[in-house]
């Protein structure tokens, strides 16, 4: 493998955090009398933001009232739940040992937010170090926009060419194409049922972190 530093999304490529999100999705179903939505669904949205998961998993018209105080009920719960435990895709744990191992830089971008990335990243990093994380408060412009991306690769000196990022959503590969760095789709992660990663145009797809740890 030629990539001096390794970049990684969260939700759906490291973290499977749709355990959390239906666990919370569940609660208000049942607090507000909703119905209740199933994992699948919960998946296949997990990765477009409480907002989305929202509106898509308990079936609630975006900008209105009710959507609102959902949206503000979710992620007071979300705050409490990242305290608790971050669950990781199987596999993660031995990529990251290997990476840090390998003293191969890693690092987080992210469009999740700083309040909920800075309970994460001490569990991430009991495993392996990471270089830099970045979040949507560190950015102008989130994904698919290339600017944490370009953050990332000029605070580790190693140029977008030489660094590989990988995630689940067709926004991170476009985020990739935009910072002219090569880039992998988590085929594990959070796909919605239409989505083509083969016509991503990503440098390289990979079924599940076990692959990508053998590419390592
Ligand atoms: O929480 C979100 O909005 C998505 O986060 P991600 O960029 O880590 O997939």
């Amino acid at each position: 493998m030629t990539y001096k530093a390794i970049l990684f999304d969260l939700d759906g490529t490291l973290l499977d955090s749709a355990v959390h999100f239906h666990t919370i999705l569940n609660r208000l179903a049942k607090k507000h009398d909703l119905k209740a939505p199933s994992e699948t669904s919960v998946r296949s949205w997990a990765s477009n933001g409480a907002a989305v998961m929202v509106e898509q998993c308990l079936e609630i018209s975006a900008n209105t009232e009710q959507h609102q105080s959902l949206c503000d009920e979710f992620l007071k719960l979300y705050d409490t739940e990242v305290h608790e435990s971050c669950p990781l895709f199987d596999g993660v744990e031995a990529l990251l040992r290997k990476l840090a191992d390998k003293n191969i830089p890693l690092g987080i971008i992210t469009n999740k937010g700083r309040r909920f990335y800075q309970h994460i990243e001490p569990q991430i990093s009991e495993i392996a170090p990471i270089a830099i994380g970045i979040t949507r408060d560190d950015v102008t412009e989130i994904k698919p926009n290339p600017e944490g991306l370009e953050i990332c690769s000029k605070k580790l000196s190693v140029p977008p060419s030489d660094c590989l990022y990988i995630g689940d959503h067709k926004r991170d590969i476009d985020a990739a194409h935009n910072a002219q760095m090569p880039s992998a789709v988590a085929n594990w992660g959070y796909l919605q049922p239409g989505d083509q990663p083969s016509q991503w145009n990503a440098t390289h797809i990979f079924e599940s972190p076990n692959d990508l740890m053998q590419f390592i």
